[in-house]
């Protein structure tokens, strides 16, 4: 199975890039070779597809739910209550929404933590696109909770072997608030015995930090070391709240962050510390987070409010530029979860997308890099492949009328239900 894409930009020069069996195998100009599939890639520039590091897809359902409010309360008081109805058919319809406004917006890779797995795992492997999917874990401090959640943990792991290998099986601890040192523990031993990624939620606010500090007299980080959960096989989303000594801790131990600006700065959750993850050497990658904290899931958006936070933050208008930004929504995402993709080279994952630039926001033409960073947005993405396969040509991506009226009819009985107090979710 061949795909040419012919005559598209790529950095300065253009191009005719050559798709086969699902990987880039020729890269140049010019190139005289029958395709089973010709994509004319005029006026359009050929990147690295998305790689969204932090989401919750189905929380679609709950876009423009529960605004303008910090994080605890929005969780406990909001967000929580609405989750206790969900049913894994609901899962699966926001997930659909999901995977259709990331395809839309040049995202072929995500990184999920959400309650029911499979619902989510069906989504994805209907859309073509590729997820580590995190087995969310919460037990409240719980034992008889902690045990049903390895069982599940342990249940889905073995499912998850009949999946493609488009879906990437991952642990999910909640939070250091939601998940009990011993589950911790558990987690971290699980994860060595089968060489799994764990993904999860780390200082976050500053109530967190000193919640922890009260409770064990140490930092997050410091915490999660006695646990025995740092590693290169961790990823932290948010890290905000973050000592020196901490992020020297993560450098050390080869732990990378999912970067949310977003939906931080949308929760005040607090300023991420981007000179300070640069000058220790901590990796960083970008996520939106979840729908109803951001309120998107558009990697432009994410890249430009990286950028800007980071210059503001820092007063240093140089800090994290546009080259910088679009490696940390491309090739970081790639490498946290071990990854060959988010870059165009002979012998990659074919992970793509064509950008248009005949757009007002792409005019001029002065630097590409910062016309994709500072004024594209998701709108400007025309064409997407994943692994070799056409998931959206000409702005065109199949089942998108079903998903938007099922999703949408999903989250109105949803809303409905959680008015009317709704029960609890496993
Ligand atoms: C265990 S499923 C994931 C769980 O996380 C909740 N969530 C969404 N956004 C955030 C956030 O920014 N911090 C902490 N938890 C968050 C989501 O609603 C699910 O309940
Ligand atoms: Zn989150």
């Amino acid at each position: 199975m061949t795909i040419m894409i012919k005559n598209a930009r790529l950095g300065d020069a253009a191009a005719d890039v050559l798709i086969r069996d699902g990987r880039f195998d020729s890269i140049g100009p010019e190139a005289d070779v029958a395709a089973d599939t010709v994509v004319d890639g005029s006026g359009k520039a050929i990147l690295p597809s998305f790689h969204n590091t932090h989401t919750h897809a189905a929380m679609t359902l709950l876009r423009g739910y529960a605004d303008d409010m910090e994080l605890h309360t929005w969780l406990s008081e909001h967000i929580w209550p609405f989750e206790a109805g969900l049913t894994e058919e609901d899962v699966y319809w926001g997930a659909r929404l999901a995977c259709l406004e990331m395809i839309r917006s040049g995202t072929t890779f995500f990184t999920d933590m959400y309650w029911h797995w499979r619902g989510t795992a069906r989504a994805v492997e209907e859309m073509g696109l590729r997820a580590a999917l995190s087995a969310a874990f919460f037990d409240f401090s719980d034992p008889g909770r902690a045990e049903a959640m390895k069982r599940q943990v342990m249940e889905l792991h073995a499912e998850s072997g009949s999946f493609s290998g488009r879906i990437q099986f991952v642990l999910g601890p909640h939070a250091i608030y939601t998940v009990s040192a011993a589950s911790l523990r558990w987690i971290a031993e699980y994860a060595a015995e089968h060489g799994l990624r764990i993904h999860m939620h780390l200082s976050e606010t500053r109530k967190e930090v000193e919640d922890c500090q009260t409770e064990h007299g140490l930092r997050p980080v410091e915490y999660l070391h006695s646990l025995g959960l740092l590693g290169r096989h961790l990823s932290l989303a948010h890290a905000v709240w973050l000592g020196e000594a901490e992020m020297e801790l993560l450098a050390a131990h080869g732990v990378q962050v999912a970067h949310c600006p977003v939906s931080n700065m949308k929760l005040c959750s607090g300023r991420f510390d981007m000179a300070g993850m640069r000058r220790h050497g901590v990796p960083v990658a970008l996520g939106t987070d979840g729908c109803a904290s951001n309120n998107s899931l558009d990697m432009f958006g994410e890249m430009k409010a990286a950028s800007l936070l980071a210059k503001i933050t820092s007063m240093n208008p140089s800090l994290f530029p546009a080259r910088e930004a679009l490696d940390a929504a491309t090739v970081a995402g790639a490498h946290m979860f071990g990854l060959e993709s988010g870059r165009i080279a002979v012998g990659a994952p074919a992970d793509c997308v064509l950008v248009d630039l005949n757009r007002p926001c792409m005019t001029p033409d002065h630097h590409l890099e910062s016309n994709l960073v500072y004024s594209a947005t998701g709108a400007c993405v025309d064409t997407v492949i994943c692994g070799g396969r056409i998931l959206m040509q000409g702005g065109v991506v199949d089942g998108e009328e079903e998903i938007l009226a099922r999703a949408g009819e999903t989250a109105a009985r949803l809303a409905a239900a959680a008015r009317s107090g709704g029960g609890a979710c496993s």
